[in-house]
This record gives C-alpha cells, sequence and structure tokens, in this order.
C-alpha cells in the first residue's frame, strides 16, 4: 500500500545540519555522541557519564540482548509504542530498531541500558527510574506526539539527555478530533447510536444544541487551539480564547478575540481545552470554575485529563452546571471500568484518538524518526524540549566561538590552585552586535564544558550544562561590552574570569583579582589572546605551556631547544610583556605531550619564575 501523503513527509525540515567544515569544529556539548559497546563515539567521555549517573534502580529483570539482527556499530533505538510504517524505514536505515511493545516498567528498565534512543507515545511513563537505569547510554528520548508529560524532563536534563518531540504533524488530527467530540455531544451522536443498535428509536431524548452563534471558549491557544477556533468559526461560532502566553495580533488574524480566564469561564456555551498539563494548569478546572461558568455549559478536552478535576466535573455533571462533556483523555488512562465520569450519561468518550488517524500517525512517525537520527548524528534538534532551540545559521556562524569558548573554559580552569572550588566565572562578550543579536547559550555552555569536565567525571553537552554548573555550585554570570564598528563578526573576543581563587601560574591574576584568559577567532581558529595582564597570541591546538620569565634575549631560543631535545613540537610561540626588560609571559604551543623531566628542565631555566603545562 502506498503511504498516504501528508505535509509533514514532504515538508518537515527543521533539523540544523552544519557545513562540513563546522561539523568538524562543533564539539561535542553540541554533539550526543553514540556510546561505544560497538557503536561510534566518545567512550571516556560516556563512560564518565556513566560513572556520575546516580546508581541505577532496582530492576528486578535482567538486561536483556539487542534485537537479533542487530548490525554492531548502528545506534540502538528502543521504539516502545506503535510508530507508523515510514517513521521505522527512516529508523532501520540508520539504526538497529527494537520494537517492543506494551513493556511493563521494569522490562522497560531491563532494555534500557543497551539503547541510545527511546521513542514513545503517551503510554509510556518516561521517569527518572528510565534515565538511571540507562547507566548514561540513552541519549534521546523521542515523544511521537506533542505532550510531554509523561517524560520527566527534569531527569533528562540531569541525566544529559535531549528530549525530542514531533510538534506539528498531528495538529490537525487533534483539531479535527476536538471538532467531532464538539459536533458528535451536541447532536448526542454517540448516545443515539448505542440507542438505536440496542433497539430503541428515541428521536425526543435526543434533541440535541444548535452552535451557529454559540460562544466557544479555547483554553490554551496554541497550535491546536488555533486550529480548532478556525473551525469553529466556520460553524458559525463566536470564538474567544484565553492563553495567557498567546499573541492578541495571531488570534486577531483569526478573528478570535483574547480575553482573561474569568471571562471565557463565565461567558462560554462551551470550552474546549488545549493547554499542556503542567503543574500551573493541573485541575485547572475544578469546583471553584465551574462554580463560575454558564449554568448548561458543555466542556470538550483533547488536551490531557489531569487538566480537569475528574470527581469535580461528575459533581458539576450531576447538578447541571456542566450538560456534557466530550472527553478523548483521562487522568489515568486507561481509566478504571467503573469510572463514574465515563458511564455518565451526559459524557461522551473516545480512548485518546485525538492524535490518531493514518495521515497523523505517518507524519508524526517521520517527525519524530528524523528528529531522533539528527539528535543521534549530533545535529541539533529543532524541536528539541530541553535544550536551547538555536536557529541552523547561529549554529554555523558560532561554530568556531563555541570551540574557543570550551578551550578558554578548559584552560582557566586548569589554571585554578588549591581545592577550594570555582563558585563565581564570569564571561566576558566583546562584540559589535547589539545584545539581542547574539545568542550566547551554546557558548555559555561551552565554557561551563570546559570548566568542569576536566575537574569531574561528569559528561556535560548543551542539554545538561546549566545544571550542571548549577549543581556543583558554580555561578555563570555574563556580562557585554558593546563594541563600536561593524557587526560583521559575532564576537571580537570572549574573556573567561574566575574569582576568588589561587593561581598556579599567578601571572594567569589580573587587575581585578581574577584568573582571566581571553580568546579569539583568527581566520576561523581559536588563539589565547591573553592571559592575566598579559597579551600573547597562540593558536588553541594541542596543548599550551606558559612561562613568566625575566624578559631578556635568548629565552624563546632556550626553552625551544629543551623542547627539541626531547622531540616536542613547537606548533606556536608568543611573547607578552608589559615594559621591555622587566616580565615577560611565553605562550608555547605543543603538538606531544612533553614528559615531566622535560617540564622540569624547562622549570630550571634560571630566567623562569613560574610556568604551567595545560592540555587544551
Ligand atoms: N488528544 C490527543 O491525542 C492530543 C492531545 N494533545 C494535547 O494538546 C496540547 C496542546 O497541543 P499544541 O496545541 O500542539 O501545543 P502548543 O504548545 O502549540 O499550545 C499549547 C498552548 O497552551 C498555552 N498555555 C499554557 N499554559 C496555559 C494556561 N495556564 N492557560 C491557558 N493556556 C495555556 C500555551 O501558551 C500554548 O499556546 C498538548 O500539550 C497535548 O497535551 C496534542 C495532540 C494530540
Ligand atoms: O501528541 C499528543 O500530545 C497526544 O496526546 C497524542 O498521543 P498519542 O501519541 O496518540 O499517544
Amino acid at each position: 500500500m502506498a503511504a498516504p501523503s501528508h505535509p509533514a513527509a514532504a515538508t518537515t525540515h527543521h533539523r540544523i545540519l552544519l557545513p562540513a567544515h563546522h561539523r568538524a569544529l562543533v564539539p561535542s556539548v553540541l554533539r550526543l555522541p553514540l556510546r561505544a559497546d560497538g557503536h561510534r563515539g566518545r567512550l571516556s567521555v560516556l563512560a564518565a557519564a556513566a560513572a556520575a549517573a546516580p546508581a541505577p534502580a532496582a530492576s528486578t529483570a535482567a538486561p536483556s540482548e539487542p534485537a537479533t539482527g542487530a548490525v554492531p556499530g548502528k545506534p540502538t533505538v528502543l521504539v516502545a509504542e506503535k510508530l507508523g510504517a515510514a517513521g521505522l524505514e527512516l529508523l532501520r536505515e540508520f539504526a538497529n530498531v527494537d520494537c517492543s511493545y506494551g513493556l511493563s516498567p521494569e522490562e522497560l528498565r531491563a532494555k534500557i541500558p543497551l539503547c541510545d534512543a527511546l521513542i514513545v507515545r503517551s503510554g509510556t511513563k518516561v521517569g527518572r527510574d528510565v534515565f538511571e537505569a540507562s547507566g548514561g547510554r540513552l541519549r534521546v528520548v523521542g515523544r511521537a506526539g506533542v505532550g510531554i508529560d509523561n517524560v520527566d524532563l527534569a531527569a533528562a536534563t540531569e541525566h544529559g539527555c535531549l528530549v525530542v518531540n514531533a510538534p506539528t504533524a498531528n495538529t490537525v488530527a487533534a483539531a479535527e478530533h476536538g471538532i467531532a467530540l464538539l459536533t458528535a455531544m451536541a447532536r448526542n451522536i454517540a448516545q443515539a447510536d448505542a440507542s438505536l443498535k440496542a433497539g430503541k428509536w428515541q428521536r425526543n431524548k435526543y434533541v440535541g444544541v444548535s452552535l451557529v452563534g454559540k460562544t466557544l471558549a479555547i483554553l490554551g491557544f496554541g497550535k491546536v487551539g488555533s486550529e480548532v477556533a478556525r473551525r469553529a468559526k466556520g460553524l458559525g461560532m463566536h470564538v474567544i480564547a484565553h492563553d495567557p502566553y498567546a499573541s492578541a495580533d495571531r488570534a486577531h488574524a483569526i478573528g478570535v478575540e483574547l480575553v482573561s480566564m474569568e471571562e471565557a469561564l463565565t461567558t462560554a456555551d462551551f470550552i474546549s481545552l488545549h493547554m499542556p498539563l503542567t503543574p500551573a494548569t493541573n485541575k485547572m478546572l475544578n469546583d471553584e470554575t465551574f462554580a463560575k461558568m454558564k449554568k448548561g455549559v458543555r466542556i470538550i478536552n483533547v488536551a490531557r485529563g489531569g487538566v480537569i478535576d475528574e470527581d469535580a466535573l461528575v459533581r458539576a455533571l450531576d447538578s447541571g452546571i456542566v450538560a456534557q462533556a466530550a472527553l478523548d483523555v483521562f487522568t489515568k488512562e486507561p481509566p478504571a471500568p467503573d469510572s463514574k465520569l465515563v458511564l455518565h450519561e451526559n459524557v461522551t468518550v473516545t480512548p485518546h484518538l485525538g492524535a490518531s488517524t493514518v495521515e497523523a500517525q505517518e507524519g508524526v512517525a517521520i517527525e519524530i524518526a528524523e528528529a531522533v537520527i539528527g539528535a543521534l548524528k549530533g545535529e541539533l534538534a529543532a524541536s528539541a524540549v530541553n535544550a536551547p532551540m538555536v536557529p541552523a545559521e547561529v549554529v554555523s556562524e558560532l561554530a568556531p566561538y563555541v570551540v574557543l569558548a570550551e578551550k578558554l573554559g578548559r584552560l582557566a580552569v586548569q589554571l585554578v590552585a588549591g581545592g577550594g572550588g570555582i563558585k563565581s566565572v564570569k564571561v566576558t562578550y566583546a562584540s559589535a552586535r547589539a545584545p539581542d543579536d547574539l545568542d550566547t547559550r551554546l557558548i555559555r555552555a561551552m565554557i561551563t564544558k570546559g570548566l568542569i569536565e576536566p575537574i569531574s567525571s561528569v559528561f556535560v553537552n548543551l542539554v545538561n550544562a546549566d545544571f550542571t554548573a548549577k549543581q556543583r555550585g558554580v555561578r555563570i554570570t555574563e556580562e557585554r561590552i558593546l563594541l563600536d564598528g561593524s557587526p560583521e563578526t559575532p564576537l571580537d573576543y570572549i574573556q573567561v574570569h574566575i574569582a576568588h581563587v589561587e593561581s598556579k601560574f599567578p601571572s594567569a591574576i589580573s587587575e581585578s583579582g581574577e584568573i582571566t584568559v581571553e580568546g579569539k577567532v583568527k581566520d576561523g581558529i581559536p588563539h589565547l589572546t591573553k592571559v592575566g595582564l598579559f597579551q600573547v597570541d597562540v593558536s588553541l591546538e594541542g596543548s599550551l605551556i606558559l612561562c613568566r620569565q625575566v624578559d631578556q634575549p635568548g629565552m624563546i631560543g632556550s626553552v625551544g631547544s629543551v623542547l627539541g631535545e626531547e622531540n616536542v613540537n613547537v606548533s606556536f610561540m608568543s611573547v607578552g610583556r608589559i615594559a621591555p626588560r622587566k616580565h615577560a609571559v611565553m605562550a608555547i604551543g605543543v603538538d606531544e605531550e612533553p614528559s615531566k623531566s622535560t617540564l622540569t628542565k624547562i622549570g630550571e631555566i634560571p630566567a623562569i619564575e613560574e610556568f604551567v603545562f595545560l592540555k587544551l
């Protein structure tokens, strides 16, 4: 059977793919590397992540073997709920795909340590236990749909696991289902159908209500809510909406007035729910809000069961405040067979079918497969739920700066002496661009990675950088210096300052008493341009030796010949001084790591007052 055509199949290409030369530069904070165990990736870093992860939750089942026929070297994707064929095909081209539907929580925990990615719909709870059980291997959770209330985002973030969803492909299906429930409820379709099939002919009992001219209040004016609004306007309804975050212009453009929650509740004949389930929306409709509604109001819910206090809804139905309700979603799915709400004669129900059209499921499957594959390849997913979404052009433009940022962080932390720990880091960005025109999230994440990875076993990526810094008590503040001139390049220089610490290389302490390093991108290559008060210029490749010496002739030669004797290749050398014949800092880039004895020999050169070897 030919796959049904769907707009998503033809047009969904939100992935961020960097140009080849920049992909080579893009560091692992942006990449979500595949694991070893036969998968390409950075074993050491991921092993470190595993070590850093909390102990796996006790699991009753033993880890199962990978799917039979698994190709070594490919990542493993566990598909835990039914996914459209086109999406599965895409996944199989790239990964070993294990379709195991209906796993118990124990079975899921047992399988997860063998999986790089997990794809679910609304029926699988991906809680903290799942991330803990994964032992650090799980890099991506794909939610084949919109609502991510079944995924513990905080736990995913803490474990550096990216969560992506498929936010667009089922919008129309959900909106159509909302309209189907609205019209079916108003005309008692389900009840009349059951009655006729039971041999009755009850024309008087099933007199309905008209929709034309009635007020429909949409709570949650996002993608689904606005599609419902368009369709309801076509039915001749007066549509209002409440959404604290929606733009009035967008509402106005489709002839919808944004109103307060109070107005929506008190004036609507029909109320349709389209907000996500969050702590703020949990039980948003409750005894108090039902009491404000017009008597005889009708409620439609294709959002999430939890946004309604279901016991309160039963009370409101019994008292006649709510004449009817049409529900696709329930607090507990499936609901108990004796649920008063489900069995209520004025309630029309469907078993969470909002997204269940052939077209939507094909679209969602393709959308999520592309997002998961992209994430496993190291691209930034546009549908990332727990990581900043950065436009492709920005990622591409900032690529050399994010490399610089990680190296500056790595360098700065290696200059810290003593065990007091780092508490306060300030990052200074000097740019001719207006602050709004410079997205520093990637750069900040990379500096965090550079600062934290050398001193811990935590694997830091874009997903968990801010969390990791906070968890370690490192406060990272940012400062912008607005430069004159044309903002052709995003940044002129970046400085990393670490306050309230001593340095192994006291010359790295600037006037403000902080360890300060500064870097620039020159011809696409990151350079160190300042250490403390000393201007240097050394490309940040390989490793680095910093020496402070009395500024006198022959110093470059002395150090160079010690390194030469040991066959350590010098890639770059630069001397920065404050005044002639006083003190100078020499920065020497080396391709190989010098032996201890070589470093000792450098330290023994009489004019050298202090020196440090730094791995980049
Ligand atoms: N029954 C089903 O099969 C389906 C259900 N859904 C549900 O519908 C929800 C909405 O989906 P989309 O429209 O795609 O998401 P969306 O993110 O485009 O829209 C959600 C809207 O809710 C608004 N909102 C957040 N808090 C609110 C509050 N306290 N009061 C009023 N509005 C609030 C947001 O500002 C946003 O505009 C999803 O979160 C999901 O739970 C979505 C697809 C299928
Ligand atoms: O996309 C959503 O939020 C949905 O509720 C659809 O859920 P499903 O994928 O059909 O389990």
